[in-house]
């Protein structure tokens, strides 16, 4: 379990992240999403322990990150810009992570080599953007990390590898338990495979869920009903949006649904409609106020 616990920090006037907290299980794909300057590169080194945070906590599975060697060789950092060694090809920087991964499987990474089609012997700073996003990629998979870091890891990557690559990571993290985190400014890039989505905006979470239970638990209801509704009947629940359109009430609503049927079934309804939502209608529904924010990410 990865524990981040009200987490500060400033560059100089510039409060990048303000009290972060998150909990993020061991074997979890967790996403990042937020637009540019929201802090999620900030938050991204300072789990990796690249940075020290101001103030607050950051400990995985209880042992704090910055400054311990024995934590951070089990996490493995792709960071959006990845840094390779002037003159060295695939083949050097095999080598220099076989010495420092003790967990570095050669099997693998041949076989990733080979999905990838990367040449072996040639300078990786030769390579385009995305050849070289490929190459860090590739080398944090065959690292074999207990926790892999991944700032921005599409950007540059054409739509068959981006596939390949969120393939290799779902196969990762079922065979071995990785705890996969994952930043992008684009929420939609995120939503398909992440099982955890968090929203960070001008350095705050704004909203942090299970995806699978925020599906099952929300959903939108329209209804006519016989008898008089009283929207504050479902004053138990957690009605994230309530409007009467003629005779038709419409209700998105978070809750147990068999209770909310019943609840319901007492106004005597005529028609009763229970339709799903897409994540990114719950998320809109969820941030009420920040909805324009939210589009901006979805672009
Ligand atoms: N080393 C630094 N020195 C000064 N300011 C910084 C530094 N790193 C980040 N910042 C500032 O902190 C804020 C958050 O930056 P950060 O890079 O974490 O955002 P981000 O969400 O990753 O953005 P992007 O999607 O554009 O990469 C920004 O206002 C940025 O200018």
């Amino acid at each position: 379990m990865i524990n981040v616990e009200n987490v500060y920090k400033r560059f100089d006037e510039v409060e990048a992240l303000k009290g972060v907290t998150l909990k993020i299980q061991r074997g979890s794909i967790f996403g990042i999403a937020g637009r540019n300057g929201a802090g999620k590169t900030t938050l991204l080194k300072i789990l990796t322990g690249v940075y020290k945070q101001d103030s607050g906590t950051v400990s995985i599975e209880s042992k704090s990150v910055f400054e311990n060697p024995q934590v951070k060789s089990k996490i493995f950092f792709v960071p959006d810009n990845p840094y390779f060694f002037g003159s060295f090809s695939i083949y050097d920087m095999a080598n220099f992570y076989k010495g420092i991964y003790n967990s570095w499987d050669s099997r693998h990474f041949e076989n990733l080599l080979k999905i990838f089609n990367l040449p072996l012997r040639k300078r990786i700073s030769k390579f385009s953007k995305g050849m070289q996003k490929q190459c860090a990629i590739l080398f944090a998979l065959s690292s074999r990390p207990e926790l892999l870091v991944l700032d921005e890891p599409f950007d540059g990557l054409d739509p068959v590898i981006r596939q390949s690559v969120k393939k290799l990571l779902i196969e990762d993290v079922a065979d071995r338990s990785t705890t996969v985190i994952i930043s992008s400014h684009n929420l939609r890039e995120l939503e398909d495979f992440c099982d955890t989505i968090a929203i960070l905006h001008e350095g705050k979470v704004l909203l942090c869920s299970n995806i699978e239970e925020l599906k099952l638990d929300t959903c939108k209801i329209q209804a006519v009903f016989k008898k008089n509704f009283l929207p504050e009947s479902l004053s138990r629940f957690k009605v994230i949006s309530y409007s009467k359109k003629s005779n038709i009430e419409v209700i998105i609503i978070k809750g147990n649904r068999e209770e909310i049927l019943d609840t319901l079934k007492e106004f005597e309804p005529m028609v009763l409609d229970i339709l799903p939502l897409s994540l990114e209608e719950i998320f809109i529904y969820e941030m009420g106020g920040l909805k324009d924010e939210l589009v901006q990410i979805l672009d």
